[in-house]
């Protein structure tokens, strides 16, 4: 693994930012593990996040999310965030419209099936997780997702584990969604093609000695 010190600095306009980055420092004990990185994302605005293994992802993640407060610097998001992960996290006990109605116990029961059928799950609302295939429970989570609206969503290695076909066709899904719906998004993923079909922009973590990069 690389030295897992991180120094990632980017900087571009803030103007209409969703979130606003900006982390001076984050240690576990006296390891450095992100050094300054500073970004911000927009409306609509698709980042994503790539760097080898053990660089800091799901640590910046975690800041970003407001998991972890333990940090030098400051984050300013918004109150609506949505997270999609690489499991599709469901309650097995739970139909395909509960697990959705859980989430969003505001949301009608016709909207809740509005949501399913925008992500092609028409007619499958009162199969359990465990009757749907792991492409149709990834389709469930992204529906899960955008129906609170999120200003602002992360999704950490969602395609993750998924043969070409399907993996494809969550990305062209996730496309459309976002377009749809245009909330600031960054994702965490390993594979560039995919960060250069989904993201505006790439943010690389790099190891401290060679700094972060920005594209
Ligand atoms: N709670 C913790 N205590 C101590 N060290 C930690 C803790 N969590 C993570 N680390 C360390 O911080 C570094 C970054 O870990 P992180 O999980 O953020 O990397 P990552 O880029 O997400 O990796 P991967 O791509 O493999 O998921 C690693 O060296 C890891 O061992």
């Amino acid at each position: 693994m690389a030295d897992p010190a991180t120094d990632g600095t980017a900087r571009e306009p803030v103007a209409c930012a969703v979130i606003r980055v900006d982390v001076k420092s984050k240690r576990f004990g006296d390891v450095l593990v992100l050094g300054d990185i500073s970004f911000t994302i927009a409306k609509g605005e698709t980042l994503a996040l790539v760097g080898p293994s053990g660089i800091g992802k799901s640590t910046l993640l975690r800041i970003l999310s407001g998991v972890d407060h333990d940090f030098e610097g400051t984050v300013i998001r918004p109150d609506a965030m949505a997270f999609v992960f690489q499991e599709p996290t469901l309650l097995p006990w739970r139909s395909a419209l509960q697990n959705l109605l859980l989430v969003h116990p505001r949301l009608s029961a016709t909207d809740a099936r509005e949501r399913m059928a925008e992500v092609g799950l028409a007619g499958k609302e009162l199969l359990f997780p465990g009757q749907l295939s792991l492409g149709q429970q990834r389709r469930l989570s992204l529906a899960r997702a955008f129906a609170g609206q999120p200003e602002l969503l992360i999704m950490d290695e969602p395609y993750a584990s998924l043969d070409s076909d399907t993996g494809d066709a969550m990305l062209r899904l996730t496309e459309a969604l976002i377009a749809r719906h245009r909330p600031a998004s960054l994702f965490v993923t390993h594979d560039m093609r995919e960060a250069d079909r989904l993201a505006d922009r790439v943010l690389t973590l790099c190891p401290h000695a060679t700094g972060a990069t920005l594209n």
